[in-house]
């Protein structure tokens, strides 16, 4: 497939984003005419630019409100387009964007429309240039590709193609079937934009909220079918107006751009079984494919007082320390099937971790089916690949690099059934004081989420991180009400929900998310959740004092709302355990005591799929009174 992307995807100046888009790969670049007229070097300098950095420059764009025009407009119109031929020239590029017209004095006839293309097509025949014609959803009479194309299939011209962009398609309509009676090589440029599903304005949600294929909702992989079945072997090329992107680092954005054409073209060629027959060059190499299951371990870096915090932490809530590492200074504490590492080992990436974060989460590990084919798969996405110092015979665990800097680990389990701790680890027999001291350990445990709270320019490339790398699918944002601002928040799920990694952003300095990423001085892990079968046995076995205080407000309003049997609030209030329902079941839990922004949640589901998101505020708003009355 040949790549591109247009210059408005990206934050800086036009040098910057010309960089950026070789940096990260790009074949080609659109360039919108006001990325050039704001840069303070001529159209021949950024030809040169270009050429240097191997990137060919596309097309120039747009060029607004051409057709149909009062008729003491056209000639204008036609000046105004031999003047951008003349740029077309100095910037060395093929193609002009024509976007239909949105001025209210458009005249509406297609008759019209025809002669005009006509003319002008005819006119960039002469000087060997391409117009594409592409509806603008809010277009004034022209807003639909079918009409679009309809009007470039009478104008019959070979210098006047179409140009499809995804997002325009799926604003007005989800019907792709006019596609199919579109020649390959009548398509002029193929746009690709995904968006989240939202119920506003066309141009606003246009304007603002485009976001890379992998990053919304539009069925992005049937958009690219569609077009791969024409036959077309142009360019694809994103086009994202984006807040976000705007106000981030061009060069991540160009990256995580590249990551999501890579994913694009693998999913299309998982979708077209015949693909090589319908487009050649499509395919250079198919990665494997996801293969994560569950979650392996945890591991933290600690060190000192916090570290002592955090072994008490996990000692009152039923871990025991039940291994240790051959040849580290690591240890593993286990409950149920939850294994959590502690790694206090000196000159390791967890030390420098612990030296950036304090205690924190510097790893996740995954169980998967083909680890080596997950670490391929994390290389061929431009997810940098992690290599740790191994001794002889232990195993060695790939992995890369998480969105927050942590590390991302495979692991396999072997044939026979053993596991990362039978090869790395040897077991230790916890002396009978620590046995009688902690709380009986629950064999029902295990991971249920694993949440992290990001800035508000990686919420995005998080998305794309679990999506692409993992295959997972990512629910859409909800409101979380802290007592300080809004925090945004979305999960990944596998389908059998054996992975749920809910991650938050705010633009609220105050409010939850960003109150962890001050005290973690940076992006991570904030919070784990395990789940058990019976969370008031649970509660009943652990020290009250490390659990989350809950208002009596809270349980005096659960008694107004639901029709409980005597005593039930009486018990989670005592426990500080937190209700909630859904329509198929309900949902029991409770939070501890933060250790270095960080905390742990139990949870208890029946027939729940949720995470007890109305109860959020009543936690978000706990941790910020403990927080001041320090
Ligand atoms: O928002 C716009 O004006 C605009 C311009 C050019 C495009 O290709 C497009 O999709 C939108
Ligand atoms: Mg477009």
């Amino acid at each position: 497939m040949k790549r591109s992307i247009a210059s408005v995807c990206l934050s800086g100046d036009l040098r910057q984003k010309l960089e950026a888009a070789a940096y990260a790969g790009f074949d080609g670049i659109e360039i919108f005419e006001n990325d050039l007229m704001l840069f303070d070097e001529s159209p021949a300098v950024v030809r040169r630019m270009s050429e240097d950095l191997g990137l060919r420059i596309i097309a120039l764009q747009p060029f607004r409100d051409f057709e149909c025009m009062p008729s003491d407009k056209m000639q204008k119109n036609f000046d105004r387009a031999e003047r951008k031929f003349d740029l077309m020239e100095e910037l060395h590029t093929d193609t002009l964007l024509i976007c239909s017209n949105v001025s209210p004095q458009c005249i509406d006839s297609l008759d019209r429309a025809v002669e005009e293309f006509s003319e002008l097509a005819e006119r960039a025949q002469k000087r060997h240039y391409k117009l594409g014609y592409e509806a603008l959803a809010w277009g004034r009479n022209i807003k639909d590709y079918e009409d679009a194309w309809q009007l470039v299939n009478r104008v019959d011209h070979k210098n006047l193609g179409i140009i499809l962009d995804s997002f325009h398609i799926y604003a007005r309509s989800k019907n792709l079937s006019v596609i199919r009676d579109i020649p390959g090589d009548r398509i002029a440029l193929v746009q690709v934009a995904d968006a989240p599903w939202l119920d506003m304005d066309v141009l606003q949600w246009s304007r603002h909220f485009r976001c890379f294929p992998g990053q919304g909702d539009l069925p992005m992989v049937d958009f690219m079918t569609e077009v791969t079945n024409t036959g077309y072997e142009g360019y694809f090329s994103h086009e994202i107006f984006n807040d976000e992107f705007r106000s981030s680092p061009c060069r991540p954005t160009a990256i995580d751009g590249m990551r999501s054409m890579l994913w694009l073209e693998e999913e299309v060629a998982r979708a077209v079984p015949d693909l090589s027959s319908k487009t050649p060059k499509a395919l250079d190499y198919l990665p494997p494919e996801p293969s994560v299951k569950s979650v392996e371990f945890i591991e933290f870096a600690a060190e000192g007082q916090s570290r002592e915090e955090l072994l008490d932490l996990l000692t009152k809530l039923g871990f025991t320390n039940t291994h240790r590492h051959r040849s580290k200074d690591v240890s593993l504490f286990r409950q149920g099937d939850v294994s959590i590492v502690v790694n206090e080992e000196p000159d390791s990436f967890a030390q420098n971790y612990y030296l950036m974060h304090g205690v924190s989460v510097c790893a996740v590990a995954y169980l998967a089916d083909d680890a080596e084919g997950m670490a391929e798969r994390s290389e061929h996405f431009g997810y940098r690949k992690f290599e740790g110092d191994i001794e002889h015979g232990e195993m060695n665990i790939p992995g890369a690099k998480g969105v927050g800097g942590e590390l991302v680990y495979f692991v396999q389990r072997d044939a026979d059934g053993s596991r990362f701790f039978d090869v790395d680890f040897v077991a230790v027999q916890p002396s009978d004081a620590a046995v009688s001291l902690s709380p009986k350990s629950d064999p029902s445990l295990l991971v249920d989420h694993i949440t992290s709270g990001v800035s508000e320019s990686e919420f995005l490339s998080t998305s794309l991180f679990y999506k692409v790398l993992f295959g997972l699918s990512i629910d859409q944002p909800q409101d979380l009400i802290d007592p300080y601002g809004i925090v945004v928040s979305r999960t990944a799920t596998n389908r059998n929900k054996t992975i749920r990694l809910p991650f938050n952003m705010s633009r609220s300095w105050g409010a939850s998310t960003e109150r962890f990423r001050e005290v973690q001085k940076g992006s991570g892990v904030q919070h784990i959740a395990f789940a058990c079968d019976d969370i008031l046995t649970f509660a009943e076995g652990i020290d009250l004092n490390i659990v989350l205080p809950v208002p009596d407000n809270y349980y005096d309003d659960l008694i107004a709302r639901f029709d409980f049997d005597d005593g039930f609030v009486e018990q989670l209030r005592a426990y500080n355990i937190l209700y909630d329902k859904s329509e198929t079941g309900y949902f029991l839990h409770f939070y501890t005591r933060t250790v270095n922004g960080m905390f742990f949640e139990v949870v208890q589901r029946q027939k729940y799929s949720n995470y007890g998101e109305v109860n959020a505020q009543v936690r978000m708003a706990a941790q910020a009174r403990m927080r001041r009355a320090l």
